[in-house]
């Protein structure tokens, strides 16, 4: 694996395998000025109601049009880490700052996407599209803006000719383009994807996470995606970042700067894969 397009650091600033904190935060560690972020988070720590925390002392920053992807084990508090940074659900301390401006609920210049495409069964594929975009908090647009954006997205997700079909007719990979087309309908400065391909076949899967980087590249779109998915990760992050413990925290991070489509880059990933399989087994094991 070439260091030079790969590399891991701990958020913490120290390589793998080294000791100590520097204090810094995640993105001063990475050479971050003042106003590069899209999203910057410091200190979160969120707790359920009753329960103990599920993280503490998290802080990460995502750049404009960076692809970051989440992994961790199961339970460990990537979803609730995501709906906290998207403004879904506010952190028991901490701050987040969105695009230059602390974070308070969703912002509209954010979208979401599930593992659920949630679509509503009596709209077609473009009433879903366009579902949405004209709710109160949005930002007003004319009725032809409206139509052209809702087109611009159902063909950026290879849809064009589907408009008038619908949810029903449609497969599970079919529907994820739809949800997938409905955020970039909003044309969000940053996408939270939470698991959006685990309920996919292999094969869709694959088709699915290739057409996100390319509409996202297009779309100049940042996005945070959770998975628990380590291929999903290498295949479609410009950085990873991992999660582990009890309470979650940030436990090592790796740069990705393959370039894609990174399946023509098998041995570097192989090899970056079985880093990541073995700092999960770690963290597991309490290492
Ligand atoms: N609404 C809730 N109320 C109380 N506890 C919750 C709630 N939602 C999640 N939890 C708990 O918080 C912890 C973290 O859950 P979360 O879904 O964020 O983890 P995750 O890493 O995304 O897991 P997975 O990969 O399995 O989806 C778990 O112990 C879970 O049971």
């Amino acid at each position: 694996m070439s260091e030079a397009t790969l590399s891991g650091t701990r958020p913490d600033g120290a390589q793998p395998g080294g000791g100590g904190r520097s204090g810094k935060s995640l993105g001063e560690n990475l050479g971050e000025q003042p106003g590069d972020c899209a999203l910057r988070a410091e200190a979160l720590r969120f707790a359920y109601p009753g329960r103990a925390p599920t993280f503490e002392d998290i802080s990460l920053s995502i750049r404009p049009r960076e692809i970051v992807c989440l992994l961790g084990g199961s339970g460990c508090g990537k979803s609730t880490l995501l709906r906290v940074l998207a403004g879904l659900q506010a952190p028991s301390s901490g701050a987040i700052s969105f695009l230059g401006a602390p974070l308070r609920e969703p912002s509209p210049r954010s979208a979401l996407v599930f593992q659920q495409a949630s679509l509503l069964p009596w709209l077609t594929v473009a009433g879903n599209v366009g579902f949405g975009l004209d709710f109160a908090r949005q930002p007003a647009i004319a009725r032809a803006a409206h139509a052209e954006r809702v087109q611009q997205a159902i063909a950026a997700v290879g849809l064009a000719g589907s408009e008038r079909r619908y949810p029903a007719a449609l497969s599970g990979g079919m529907a994820q383009r739809v949800a997938l087309a409905r955020a970039l309908a909003r044309q969000p400065e940053l996408l939270f994807a939470d698991e959006p391909f685990s309920a996919l076949d292999a094969i869709t899967r694959a088709e699915m996470q290739t057409l996100l980087v390319e509409v996202v590249h297009q779309w100049h779109s940042a996005v945070l995606l959770v998975t628990h998915d380590i291929d999903e990760a290498i295949l479609v992050a410009d950085r990873i970042v991992l999660m582990g413990g009890q309470p979650g925290r940030i436990v090592r991070e790796w740069q990705v700067d393959l370039p894609h489509p990174r399946l023509a880059h098998a041995a570097a990933i192989g090899a970056l894969r079985l880093e990541i399989l073995a700092a999960l087994l770690d963290e597991r094991a309490g290492a």
